[in-house]
């Protein structure tokens, strides 16, 4: 066992119970928290819907009083810091129910200055080059002179990632920073995310349900699923260990092999190929209910020189261009 470095440390979490105060009796939503998050660290929250993530990242982030127990940051009690202080240290970007009035998109980034301008009244050279920074690094500047309520929701969204950034805290808490973004953004945000931690040594927490994103690019994973406390680990760890499996209580999803579970129809082909086209045949045929098996009369080769095609060696040879005509190829064969 490896001793771990506590200075390493930006948030720590402990004991915690997070949840509602109602009239009689506490609602408990989780309970038993106990949580580091490091520096320079990029952590995936993920659970099913309604497990609680969003009600540990508002306690988190002071928000919300917990029921019970601490979050220590900066090694200081947050229940202990004043919302000022906490704002340098701790950025939040929640995506429900924004209002920015009349304000446009600079004037929402500039907003994240606010808790260094004291008793200033105006930006100074520093909070004008951090605007811009922030702007550029999230990619809106082609819409920050637009009001806010004329953008997208994505647009919206990288908006209020450029108002954190500008904020410039060394923890970065977000709840669901891709949720309307389309697949380049999300990407480039997630990428973002990552590359501050690597260059900058932010730690950056984000409650996310894109398992896909999150297998690629987290240093770590917070699982919270219903009855269990919320566990963390390296992702693969988790793939293999189950734990990911147990928390989603997955149907018809086989994370061992990223794969949807398929039907087999009992025909079995072989295939040869290597590289991307290999993966690509292999989930078009199993996509359309053929077992991969060294066991059959039907070998498949796929050859990827510089015409890509399909070879099927049966009893005579057929040569195919595409997928599609490979599988409506199989599709009238005996099996
Ligand atoms: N203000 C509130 N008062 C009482 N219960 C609440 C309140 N807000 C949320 N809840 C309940 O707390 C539970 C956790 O909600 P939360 O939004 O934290 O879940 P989540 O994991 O973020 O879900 P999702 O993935 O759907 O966003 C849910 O059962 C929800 O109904």
């Amino acid at each position: 066992m490896i001793e771990e470095d506590h200075n390493d440390i930006a948030l720590s979490i402990r004991d915690l119970a997070v949840g509602y105060r109602t009239g009689k009796q506490d609602l408990v939503i989780l309970k038993n928290i106990n949580l580091d998050l490091k520096h320079g660290e990029l952590v995936c929250f993920m659970g099913p819907n309604g497990v609680g993530k969003s009600t540990l990242l508002r306690t988190m982030a002071g928000v919300q009083n917990p029921l019970s127990g601490k979050v220590i940051i900066d090694h200081m009690d947050l229940s202990a810091i004043s919302t000022a202080e906490l704002s340098t240290k701790m950025s939040l970007v929640l995506t429900d129910g924004i209002n920015a009035g009349n304000m446009t998109g600079r004037e929402l980034v500039g907003l994240g200055r606010y808790p260094y301008l004291g008793w200033r009244v105006d930006f100074s050279n520093n909070d004008l080059q951090k605007i811009e920074e922030s702007i550029a690094l999230a990619r809106v500047s082609a819409y920050a002179d637009k009001k806010v309520h004329e953008l997208s929701d994505g647009q919206l969204q990288k908006m209020m990632i450029a108002r954190a950034l500008c904020q410039d805290t060394p923890v970065m808490i977000l709840d669901e920073p891709t949720a309307h973004l389309d697949l380049n953004n999300r990407v480039a945000i997630i990428n973002l995310l990552k590359d501050l931690t690597r260059k900058t040594g932010k730690s950056i927490l984000i409650a996310t349900h894109e398992l896909d994103l999150a297998l690629q690019s987290a240093d770590r994973l917070w699982l919270a699923g219903h009855h269990v406390p919320v566990l963390s680990g390296f992702p693969e760890d988790m793939v293999l260990n189950g734990a990911i499996d147990k928390v989603f209580e997955l149907k018809g999803f086989d994370l061992r092999t990223g794969q949807l579970k398929k039907k087999s129809l009992g025909k079995k082909v072989s295939l040869q190929g290597s590289g991307y086209q290999l993966l690509w045949t292999k989930n078009a045929l199993e996509r359309n209910g053929y077992e991969i098996s060294n066991e059959s009369e039907y070998g498949i080769v796929v050859n990827a020189s510089k015409n890509l095609s399909w070879e099927v060696k049966h009893k005579g040879n057929v040569v195919t261009n595409t997928l599609e005509e490979l599988i409506n190829y199989l599709n009238t064969q005996q099996f």
